[in-house]
């Protein structure tokens, strides 16, 4: 995942750098000032790098790595870091996330979760569907008896631009199987704010 764009596509990369040379003197730059004249081509890897989620597919990603497990307490992974694009400004957004699924029959592999986090954030999303895309992605695959999905971001397009809020701290949620039961929710819950900042 982190290594896909090693070879851009060219094309691609061509036909966004003239693109981003419009943008740049549209506001009011000079692009052929010394130090701006390849940040055209810079900013269309960094935006092809920042959207790559579109070329991977999450579910084959899960589905390489189940092994069959009797273990059916919680599986809690927390504290990913995630790093995505409001698809209503293209400004960043950022935080955490923090999973937990009760097998049933069959376990994932560990690392496989924040892989599939990066593949649904590096794609132009709002908060509450990333969140949505990892809860059931991780259902439908490993089929488990349990899901739950928090995620914690802030939104550069709220502190930098518009309501220019530096410290709110956005939550969203979801829950699917056992975590519907207060008594699991809770647990999960806890698992992951003992630790929250
Ligand atoms: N629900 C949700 N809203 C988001 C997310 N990211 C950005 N937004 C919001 O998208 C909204 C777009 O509102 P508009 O009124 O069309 O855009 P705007 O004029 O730039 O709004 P302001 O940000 O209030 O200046 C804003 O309220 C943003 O805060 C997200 O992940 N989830
Ligand atoms: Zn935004």
């Amino acid at each position: 995942m982190y290594n896909y764009f090693e070879e851009y596509d060219e094309k691609v990369t061509g036909e966004l750098q003239e693109n981003f040379k419009n943008i740049i003197e549209h506001l009011g730059e000079n692009v052929s000032r010394e130090g701006i004249v390849k940040t055209p081509e810079r900013a269309a890897k960094a935006m092809q790098f920042l959207m790559q989620g579109y070329s991977a597919d999450p579910k084959k990603i899960l589905e390489k790595a189940m092994f069959k497990e009797s273990y059916d307490e919680m599986v809690v992974v927390k504290n990913i870091e995630l790093y995505s694009l409001c698809e209503h400004h293209m400004l960043p957004f950022f935080g955490k996330a923090h999973i937990a699924y009760i097998p049933n029959g069959q376990i994932v592999g560990l690392s496989k979760l924040p892989r599939i986090v990066d593949v649904f954030a590096r794609r132009m999303q709002v908060q509450e569907r990333l969140t949505h895309d990892i809860l059931e992605c991780i259902n439908t695959v490993v089929k488990p008896k349990g899901v739950a999905v928090v995620i914690e971001a802030q939104h550069m397009c709220m502190m930098m631009r518009g309501v220019q809020k530096q410290n709110s701290v956005t939550t969203t949620s979801g829950f699917r199987g056992q975590f519907k039961e207060i008594e699991t929710r809770n647990e999960f819950l806890k698992l992951i704010t003992s630790d929250l900042k």
